[in-house]
């Protein structure tokens, strides 16, 4: 029996190197991390950042360059069958049969467990009963994607790794995956899942990795993210009178390294400036008003949220 103490996934030092004749590329460049049992784990990054890489090596689908992989307390390498099956897959090529109805395939599949899930209250929650009598290969890819996550979690996985499930699903449908998957997280399934969405991120995660370039530069749960970030951002509407005063402050924003934007209307102006807010720069905000030293229609200093961080993170390593 295994430990439930063992954390969901660890990995420690991770590299793996896709080498060619003509090149050689680090997908991940030495990641340590490592996932709680119980808890939705979101891994973030930008295209190539090397999510995908991640979770194959944690599927046991490619083999590390360096370092250790472990799910469940067991090496990826050293699985069994038995293994395999406490850990639930859903990739970005979704790998179904193509000619094969939801009715048919998902109850083909939960033969395989000793405890599925029935696939017909799976086929309700996921929407899936509109399309089951359609051949997989006539599906679209939305649709697709919610039979591979019906697949992924049939046989009651402890651990499920979800790979952009929310990603290209019309609103109903994007609400339905992601209410499906804090369902999964209440029941104590543990959640390895990426995305793009840093709406979805937000609303799911426990805990964050941002990788850039193959490795984590920032891992918390969001509050400790978002509370140890020095990013600010500076937001103003003021009336099209008090043009000459925001564009003192554009300077002084931009003269300090701030990401500033700007829109103006026929009747206001909208001023937004990101990055380290100085107490200079929210007094010279304060004066912004249609005429000297009155104050502007709005003014509001946010804490970076989890959007703001991953800009951040992108840029530093660009
Ligand atoms: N089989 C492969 N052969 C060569 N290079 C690869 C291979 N698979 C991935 N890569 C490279 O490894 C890097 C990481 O790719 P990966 O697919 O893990 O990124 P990702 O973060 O999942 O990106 P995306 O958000 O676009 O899905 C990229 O530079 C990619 O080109």
């Amino acid at each position: 029996m295994q430990q439930n103490s063992e954390p969901a996934v660890a990995t420690e030092g991770l590299v793996v190197e896709f080498a060619s004749r003509r090149s050689r590329v680090r997908a991940l460049d030495g990641v340590t991390l490592s996932a709680q049992r119980g808890l939705v784990t979101t891994i973030l990054g930008t295209n190539g950042a090397g999510k995908s890489t991640l979770l194959r090596v944690l599927q046991g689908l490619l083999a590390p360059t360096e370092g250790r992989a472990e799910t469940l307390g067991r090496s990826v390498t050293a699985r069994t069958a038995e293994d395999r099956a406490r850990v639930g897959v859903m990739l970005q090529e979704s790998g179904l049969p193509p000619a094969a109805r939801p009715k048919d395939f998902l109850p083909h599949l939960a033969r395989f467990y000793a405890h599925p899930r029935a696939p017909q209250e799976l086929e309700a929650r996921l929407g899936i009963d509109e399309f089951r009598h359609t051949p997989i290969r006539r599906l679209s890819g939305g649709q697709r994607q919610r039979v591979a996550l019906a697949a992924a979690v049939i046989g009651r996985p402890e651990l499920c790794m979800l790979d952009e499930p929310s990603a290209g699903l019309d609103p109903v449908s994007r609400t339905m995956v992601v209410e499906f998957i804090e369902s999964l997280r209440d029941e104590g399934t543990s959640i390895i899942l990426t995305t793009h969405l840093l709406d979805d991120a937000e609303r799911l995660s426990d805990t964050v990795h941002i990788l850039s370039r193959g490795r984590v530069r920032r891992s918390g749960t969001l509050e400790e993210l978002t509370s140890s970030s020095s990013s600010r951002t500076l937001s103003l509407t003021a009336s099209p009178a008090a043009a000459p005063a925001v564009e003192r402050l554009r300077a002084a924003a931009a003269a300090e390294g701030l990401e500033v934007t700007m829109t103006t209307t026929p009747r206001t102006l909208r001023f937004n400036a990101h990055g380290h807010v100085s107490p200079a720069l929210v007094r010279l905000a304060a004066d912004c008003g249609a005429s000297p030293g009155e104050p502007p229609v709005s003014l509001s200093v946010t804490q970076a949220d989890l959007t703001d961080l991953f800009f951040q993170t992108a840029q530093e390593d660009a």
